[in-house]
């Protein structure tokens, strides 16, 4: 699990390490990591963007400076770098504010202060603010972001110190001028800001420098690895029937849109419910897709409803609405949802809205959704009573508790007609297995992700390869964890 934290927590964590340890030891742990993760970049360890140089002696170096100590990291890492024989230019936002200790420790390494980014760079480390900064970047600041774009064009990598000058660490908004970078190197712990978009698409790869800090057990928000979700799959026992593993229903498609019935109900037969059990007037078109697929009300374990309803069946969603049994609800049974419903429900609730329907449930317009996504996940879980998986760039799930997991395997390719479906019978099938919400909606998007890139391949990919590259991800999940065949039982009681 990566597990990331917001600024006062890693603050309070770094005062109360530093009231142990003397002056200056954490920068000097940050900014030694920093200058090891730029020297294997130098040598060619990292996402080439130019012929490795396979060594620092001689690599050209260029290092923006802000005013606080992310300014420090990056002079201390420039000055490592110097003294292995790198040449190491410091462009200073503010000559008067740059850190007095880290600058004269760049210079007696034979670093030299410029006015602006020499041409012809290897590298460029992103030293202007880090945790401390607020708000848009200023302009002497974006004017230097701008310096960092242009090396970046001409051939350097751009390491971001902490993390990506204007990417807010709490939230991952940016509010106008920001740093690209190829690679972070983060302090401590992950900010949410480097995995939640837009932040995380200008972090680029990001690696995790150890400084020592003790950090509450709960992050605040954190992104599950192969590991964590391969233990959540549910596999049958020997003792498992059809009824046992969980049978979902779902409640979909309509004349207008019979396809996203067949589509729910192919991510619904993939996500390890024991049956799928379809309600609606496309039921010809699923059974002659999926003949497995049980046909008509009956008992189940947990519903899906919404995906392809159009507006004249908005009565039965209320109807399971009202249901003492688990509800996942998309796509139009989204439309108009009372918060009131939800929060009189005795049975969890599953939200899966695109940011258009997040925004139409809240109020507010679409590019505030996309701009920030956590903010707008948290206030639809706390309004709604609900968890809720926001798709889009970076998948956001929340439950009303506050927990936040962000998917890591998302990609753009996703971004086709139906996969949100697939998405949601697969999340209502594992629902049905017992998962509880926050873990089902997940794992779900973890696996539905996964098998965008499987299908996809860097090309385009349809909603149906997506739902039939399934198995495969689940597959790889659970090998790449070493988890195969020993992730939880599944039996769902009172069936
Ligand atoms: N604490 C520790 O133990 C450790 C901390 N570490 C490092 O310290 C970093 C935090 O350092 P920090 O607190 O000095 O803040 P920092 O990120 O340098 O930014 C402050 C500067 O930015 C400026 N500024 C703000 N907003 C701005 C804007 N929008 N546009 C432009 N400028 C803006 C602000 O100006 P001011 O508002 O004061 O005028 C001030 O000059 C942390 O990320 C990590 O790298 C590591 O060494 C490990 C140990
Ligand atoms: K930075």
């Amino acid at each position: 699990m990566r597990s990331a934290y917001g600024v006062e927590t890693v603050r309070a964590a770094e005062r109360e390490l530093m009231a142990r340890l003397p002056d200056g030891a954490l920068m000097q742990r940050a900014a030694a990591g920093l200058a090891a993760v730029c020297a294997q970049l130098l040598r060619g360890g990292g996402p080439g963007r130019r012929p490795a140089r396979r060594k620092v002696a001689g690599a050209r170096v260029g290092v923006l400076v802000g005013g606080g100590d992310n300014g420090g990291d990056a002079l201390y890492a420039g000055a490592r770098l110097a003294r292995r024989g790198a040449g190491v230019y410091a462009v200073l936002m503010d000559a008067g504010r740059a850190h007095g200790g880290g600058l004269a420790a760049l210079l007696a390494a034979g670093g030299r202060v410029v006015e602006r980014l020499p041409e012809r760079l290897d590298l460029v480390l992103d030293g202007l603010l880090g945790i401390g900064g607020r708000g848009g970047l200023r302009p002497a600041a974006a004017a230097l972001a701008a310096q960092a774009d242009t090396a970046r064009a001409a051939g350097a990598l751009v390491v971001a110190v902490d993390l990506p000058s204007g990417v807010d660490a709490d939230t991952g908004e940016v509010a106008g001028a920001v740093v690209g970078a190829d690679v972070t190197v983060t302090f401590g712990a992950y900010k949410p800001g480097l995995l939640i978009s837009p932040g995380a698409t200008y972090a680029g790869t990001v690696r995790l420098v150890d400084i020592g800090l003790a950090l509450p057990a709960r992050p605040e928000v954190s992104a599950l690895q192969d590991a964590d979700v391969a233990g959540l799959l549910p596999v049958p026992g020997a003792e498992s029937d059809k009824y046992r593993r969980g049978v979902v229903g779902v409640l979909a498609g309509s004349g207008q849109y019979p396809g996203a019935a067949v589509l729910a109900v192919a991510g619904a037969l993939r996500g390890g419910a024991g049956a799928v059990r379809y309600v609606g007037p496309a039921d010809q078109a699923v059974l002659a897709r999926f003949p497995e697929t049980l046909i008509g009300t009956g008992r189940v374990q947990a519903w899906v409803a919404g995906p392809g309803l159009g507006d004249g069946r908005l009565a039965e969603v209320e109807r399971l609405l009202a249901s003492d049994v688990p509800l996942l609800v998309d796509a139009d049974g989204l439309r108009g949802l009372s918060p009131e419903a939800l929060r009189r429900r005795t049975a969890p609730t599953l939200l899966t809205p695109h940011a258009g329907e997040a925004a139409a449930l809240l109020g507010v317009d679409r590019a505030s959704v996309e701009a920030q996504r956590l903010r707008r996940a948290r206030e639809l879980a706390e309004r709604y009573g609900a968890t809720v998986l926001l798709k889009g760039s970076t998948t956001v799930v929340c439950d009303p508790a506050g927990q936040v997991r962000v998917n890591p395997t998302g990609t753009p390719w996703l971004a086709t007609a139906g996969s949100g479906d697939v998405l949601s019978g697969l999340a209502g099938s594992l629902l049905a297995a017992g998962l509880d919400p926050l873990d089902a909606a997940s794992a779900a998007a973890y696996l539905h992700g996964r098998a965008a890139h499987h299908a996809a391949a860097d090309a385009p990919v349809t909603a149906q390869q997506v739902a039939e590259a399934l198995p495969a991800a689940w597959r790889t999940t659970s090998e790449a964890s070493g988890a195969g065949g020993r992730a939880r039982r599944v039996g769902v009681s009172g069936t």
